[in-house]
């Protein structure tokens, strides 16, 4: 998989009078897990909505892989390379895990799920590529042998990684992940830290929205630090962490 090249050049948000986001300017194209940090408030899931289409820039651009996709809409964002979760759970409670993750290829495939109704051969094939589909996505996040359990019924933990197999299914470059580590035990968040670094590994770009800073620091191999929507700093954790801007600005508010 080619690594994603990322853009943004002086990427502005405002709501009215709030600048939430605020002449962002960055690229990065060297894939791996990028941690992006700041107080409450600092402009950080307005960013991940802008670069996944769900919200829009008041100015600047936004580039990846060259194009120009900041008045696309959040479904042509998706198609050509970016998926991302949510900070709230957003599973059926009723569907099985595989269903959960299948659910964005289902909806979109009626002519399938028709074929499936009346038992066509078409049908059985195409529901068995995607039970194999959901398998191999299962498999990617560590849910092997979940596919038929009833979503609800997982610990809060393997829900997470639910989400990101359903995000998985568009074969993204660039995965957006808004605070999944937030409600977890030290070892969910540590277990699903460890599925961000491994999805890094596999060639996907990692954009982790976290406020836990130990584990954004320990899994990311940039770390962008925003603060009232502006970049505050941008670089390894080891460079950031020991900012004086930084530690002022936010470390020392955390402590
Ligand atoms: N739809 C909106 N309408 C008006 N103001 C908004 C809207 N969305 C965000 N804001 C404001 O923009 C600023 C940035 O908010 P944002 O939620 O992006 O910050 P954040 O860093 O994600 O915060 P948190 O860590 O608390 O989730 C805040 O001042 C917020 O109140």
């Amino acid at each position: 998989m080619t690594t994603a090249t990322l853009e943004l050049d002086a990427l502005t948000v405002r709501f009215g009078g709030v600048t939430a986001v605020d002449g962002v300017t960055l690229r990065h194209d060297s894939g791996g897990v990028v941690g992006l940090i700041g107080p409450n408030g600092a402009g950080k899931t307005t960013l991940l909505n802008v670069l996944s289409g769900v919200g829009r820039p008041t100015s600047g651009t936004l580039r990846l892989n060259g194009q120009s996709i900041g008045r696309y809409p959040a479904d042509k964002v998706a198609r050509l390379g970016v998926s991302r979760t949510f900070q709230n759970l957003q599973l059926f409670g009723s569907l099985t895990v595989a269903e959960n993750v299948l659910v964005p290829q289902l909806v979109g495939h009626w002519g399938v799920a028709v074929a499936g109704l009346v038992g066509l051969p078409a049908g059985r094939r195409a529901r068995r590529a995607q039970a194999d589909f959901a398998a191999e996505l299962l498999e990617r996040v560590g849910l092997s042998g979940y596919a038929d359990t009833n979503a609800a019924s997982l610990p809060y933990g393997l829900q997470r990684r639910v989400e990101i197999a359903r995000a998985l299914a568009a074969r993204p470059q660039l995965l957006l992940l808004d605070e999944p580590l937030a409600g977890l035990s030290r070892s969910e968040s540590s277990d699903l830290t460890e599925l961000c670094a491994k999805l890094a590994a596999d060639g996907v770009t990692v954009i982790l929205v976290e406020h836990d800073v130990a584990s954004v620091m320990s899994v990311s191999h940039r770390v962008l630090v925003l603060d009232r929507g502006a970049l505050l700093a941008d670089g390894t954790p080891t460079a950031v962490a020991a900012d004086p801007l930084v530690r002022a600005a936010y470390l020392g508010e955390e402590e």
